[in-house]
């Protein structure tokens, strides 16, 4: 879908409209805060629904608060019923009844579809209850268009250990040919030397390639690289395309990230701005 069509009753500006249903960071380099940040950067119209308030920071996270389920609802219905939308995300899902009603919301809708399936924090802290992950592979993996997981979630999905290159490969096939992901992108953050990612995209896998950055500082790398990949979908960017374009968007905010805080500072989400090439 492009954003030159589809305009709900009401609307008369186009704009690229990308919305991500997740988690909060109150330190504001993971999350809701770091995919908005990351639409905005990208000319797209950002919009989120908040599934848990979590406490957190460069070291950690202190807190979770899950929203009620009534009022996560009341969320998807406000932006779904007025609002138009290209492309949406989910990060963080805390538990099956949140998946639930994220399911009911999106089943049968025809947009680009992002999971960030994201189990932990950078700092290793859960993020998802154990039992809910398996809900999320049977229900919620079919519907989307594109599936990001780092090695560990890659991992959980496939039941397989993933420690060389060509497992990553088999990986990103299983997701797509055995449980249903309409893409996957096994991501090589987590592993030694070039950061490389696989998507396979039902047809053909893809390489998407960069030199690994020696830093701490890589809090929220996966939220900003499925939102960018988001907003580049909601602008009608292709799949393949929109990966390349958001390995080059999120390779610079880790080449230009911020030494904040004490532990895993954030990613710079105005690095491919040229005035921060002289922060
Ligand atoms: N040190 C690094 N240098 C260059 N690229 C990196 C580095 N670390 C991660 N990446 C890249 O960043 C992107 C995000 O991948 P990563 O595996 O870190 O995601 P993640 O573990 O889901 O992130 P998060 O920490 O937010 O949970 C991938 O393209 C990965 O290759
Ligand atoms: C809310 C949230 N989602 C995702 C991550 C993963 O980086 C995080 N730390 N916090």
């Amino acid at each position: 879908m492009t954003f030159t069509n589809d305009l709900p009753k009401g609307s008369t500006t186009q704009v690229p409209c990308a919305l991500t249903i997740a988690g909060t960071d109150p330190s504001g380099g993971a999350g809701i805060q770091a995919d908005l940040k990351t639409f905005q950067e990208l000319k797209t119209y950002g919009m989120s629904v908040i599934t848990s308030v979590v406490a957190q920071n460069t070291t950690g996270v202190q807190a979770v608060h899950h929203i009620p389920i009534e009022m996560i609802e009341q969320q998807l219905n406000s932006v779904f019923s007025d609002m138009p939308i290209h492309a949406f995300k989910t990060g963080m899902i805390a538990n099956e009844d949140i998946m639930k009603v994220i399911a009911e919301k999106i089943s049968g809708q025809d947009i680009s579809y992002v999971m960030d399936p994201v189990m932990v924090a950078t700092s290793g802290d859960p993020l998802i209850a154990k039992n809910a992950r398996y809900f999320l592979r049977q229900n919620l993996l079919p519907l989307t268009s594109l599936v990001t997981p780092n090695i560990p979630e890659a991992e959980y999905l496939t039941g397989e250990t993933i420690d060389t290159v060509e497992a990553m490969k088999d990986a990103a096939v299983k997701i797509v040919e055995v449980f249903g992901a309409g893409a996957a992108l096994v991501k090589g953050g987590h592993m030694e030397g070039e950061a490389v990612d696989f998507l396979y995209d039902g047809s053909n896998l893809h390489t998407f390639s960069a030199k690994r950055i020696h830093t701490k500082n890589t809090h929220g790398t996966g939220c900003t690289y499925s939102a960018a990949i988001t907003a580049y979908l909601s602008q009608g960017v292709s799949l393949i395309d929109a990966v390349g374009k958001a390995k080059d968007f999120v390779t610079a905010a880790i080449q230009h990230s911020f030494s904040l805080g004490a532990g895993s500072g954030p990613t710079n989400h105005w690095a491919t701005r040229e005035e921060s090439v002289k922060l």
